[in-house]
């Protein structure tokens, strides 16, 4: 689904209009596209009457409309005028000469009519006010919903592109806002339903086309299944396990064991060929056996982490790696600082590998590597050690892709973690263009950006996803994802994408969401991709 800011899509519209698609075609056009969704929906169920509210503006306008569009297809259509429309409105008089009923707020100061009304609805239509609101509301619409909240059981609430009350530029709601269960948004998701505490009130959110001719430069979007799928590697017939890429997962430490085999895991349910864990041996031995899918590479250690002449090692068993995780389940030694910052900058550390756990050869090899690392994705505590290294984005191969949550992105950023999370699209965007880095912004609504380019929000945020463990999935995931050769920013938000799936599904199948561990969310992604 496209993202667009309330400024966007007003450029967008007034640029239409002024090519010749008038204001009143993309209304038209954005109450037919909702009435379609509505008969879609709720067609089937029982008796089909829709309340609208409709306010004086255009979302007025396309409440107006689709309503006409249901009493033309036969159902009970009654507009309830929050606040009155121009005399003689042409929508007005669509309505009524489709058959519908309109009554003003004004004429009716007890709501005995609209709860009359709202008591034999199947659906209610909330088009007061859209994107051309300033809050506070009005007496008048802030009276209205009250008053609709206030009449008790609801009939499905269906938001015309927004709920009423939210500001879609800033995500502000007012108080008395009504929780939609649909938000049928027009051309595009707005950004400012992307943040909370709007997103919560929208319920689920589709879109509708207006007729906007198609911007090839689109680049801001909400993920969804459709390019999920899109993005997906190809499974042909004819495959071999080296069609799907080896991924490397180099994971793990004494204190955090289970980062390795979660990876690893979903790294495998995720389609990769083959998956390498790289870790230490006392690690490789307790997860060997639960993981027996595996390859596994022992990395030299000191005192339960991963140590600097591990580098060697890795650089000399990547010759495969399709893609390369680092960084889960590190903790956050120097030993470790020192294995990342050697395995990422070789040249300059030369003589304390060769002289270390490698032999000539190794050296050899790594020097031809010259620091052709496989796609890389760097996660966790290898990211804050990342933060330790003077320049650190520098390091890394352009379009790595770095994945932290609001803590990480504060360490690597500089910013405090309020900050980030107040502007999370804006400041994943400015990092990922910052550091030429694919930046995956975890947490509710995770943010994906590419530097320069494309921008991606995932429309979930489920408490079944706060656990420990869920970072290392959706590591092992993209990693898995990227490879089988998808491309950073696709593998990225494929990745998160499947994931958050996975996460909802894992709390429908447990039964709670408080009871979901990261190796349910591991388990559920065979079901996401099912149901692709
Ligand atoms: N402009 C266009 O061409 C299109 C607009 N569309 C629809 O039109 C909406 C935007 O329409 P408008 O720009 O007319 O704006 P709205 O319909 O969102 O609201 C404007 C009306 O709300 C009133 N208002 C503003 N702030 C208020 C507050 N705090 N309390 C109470 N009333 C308040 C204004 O006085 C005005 O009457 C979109 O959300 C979308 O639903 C779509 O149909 C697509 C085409
Ligand atoms: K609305």
């Amino acid at each position: 689904m496209k993202l667009l800011t309330v400024d966007e899509i007003r450029a967008l519209e007034a640029d239409a209009n002024a090519k010749g698609m008038r204001y009143e075609t993309m209304i038209e056009n954005a109450g037919s596209g909702l009435a379609e969704v509505i008969l879609s929906r709720y067609g089937e169920i029982g008796d089909t009457a829709a309340v609208g509210l409709v306010g004086s503006g255009n979302n007025g306008g396309d409440a107006l409309v689709a309503l006409t569009r249901l009493a033309e297809a036969g159902w009970e259509a009654r507009a309830y005028l929050a606040s009155p429309r121009e005399d003689g409105d042409r929508l007005v008089k669509g309505l009524l000469e489709a058959g519908g009923e309109v009554v003003i707020g004004a004429e009716d100061p007890r709501r005995e009519q609209l709860n009359a009304w709202l008591h034999s609805a199947t659906v209610l239509m909330d088009g007061v006010l859209g994107t051309g609101i300033r809050l506070p509301l009005r007496k008048e619409a802030a009276e209205l919903l009250r008053d609709v909240k206030k009449s008790g059981m609801l009939p499905h609430v269906v938001a015309v592109d927004c709920p009423s009350g939210v500001d879609c530029a800033s995500g502000e709601a007012a108080p008395e806002t009504l929780q939609a269960e649909l938000t049928v948004c027009m051309e595009a998701v707005k950004t400012g339903l992307m943040t909370f505490p709007a997103f919560e009130l929208c319920g689920e959110i589709v879109t509708v086309a207006i007729g906007v001719p198609e911007d090839a430069n689109q680049r801001q979007m909400v993920i969804d299944a459709d390019l999920a799928r899109g993005w997906l590697p190809e499974r042909r017939l004819d495959a071999h396990k080296g069609t799907f890429g080896t991924a490397v997962i180099v994971a793990g430490s004494v204190n955090y064991p289970g980062a390795a085999l979660l990876a690893a895991r979903a790294a495998y349910r995720i389609g990769s060929g083959l998956v390498t864990c790289g870790t230490i041996a006392a690690l490789q031995r307790s997860l060997a056996g639960q993981l027996p899918e595996a390859t596994w590479l022992i990395l030299p250690e000191e005192m339960g982490v991963i140590s600097e002449d591990a580098a060697g090692v890795v650089l000399q068993n990547l010759n495969r790696a399709t893609a390369l995780l680092l960084g889960s389940g590190f903790g956050q030694e120097e030993a470790t600082g020192q294995f990342l910052k050697t395995l990422l900058h070789p040249a300059s550390h030369s003589r304390r590998v060769a002289i270390g756990f490698v032999g000539a050869q190794g050296v050899k090899e790594k020097e031809e590597m010259g620091g052709r690392l496989p796609p890389l994705v760097v996660d966790a505590d290898g990211l804050k050690l990342l933060a330790k290294m003077e320049d650190w984005w520098k390091k890394l191969p352009a379009n790595s892709i770095l994945t932290p949550h609001p803590g990480e992105m504060s360490i690597l950023s500089g910013l405090p973690v309020a900050e980030v999370q107040k502007e999370r699209m804006e400041i994943a965007r400015e990092m990922a263009e910052r550091w030429g880095q694919v930046v995956v912004l975890k947490g509710a609504l995770t943010v994906i950006a590419e530097p320069g380019g494309r921008l991606g929000v995932i429309p979930v945020a489920s408490p079944a996803l706060a656990r420990a463990g869920t970072g290392d999935v959706l590591a092992g995931m993209i990693t898995g994802l990227r490879a089988q050769g998808v491309g950073a920013f696709e593998a990225a938000a494929a990745g998160a994408w499947i994931h958050a799936q996975a996460g909802l599904l894992a709390a429908e199948k447990v039964g709670h969401s408080a009871s979901v561990l990261a190796g349910d969310v591991v388990e559920a992604i065979a079901d996401v991709l099912s149901e692709l």
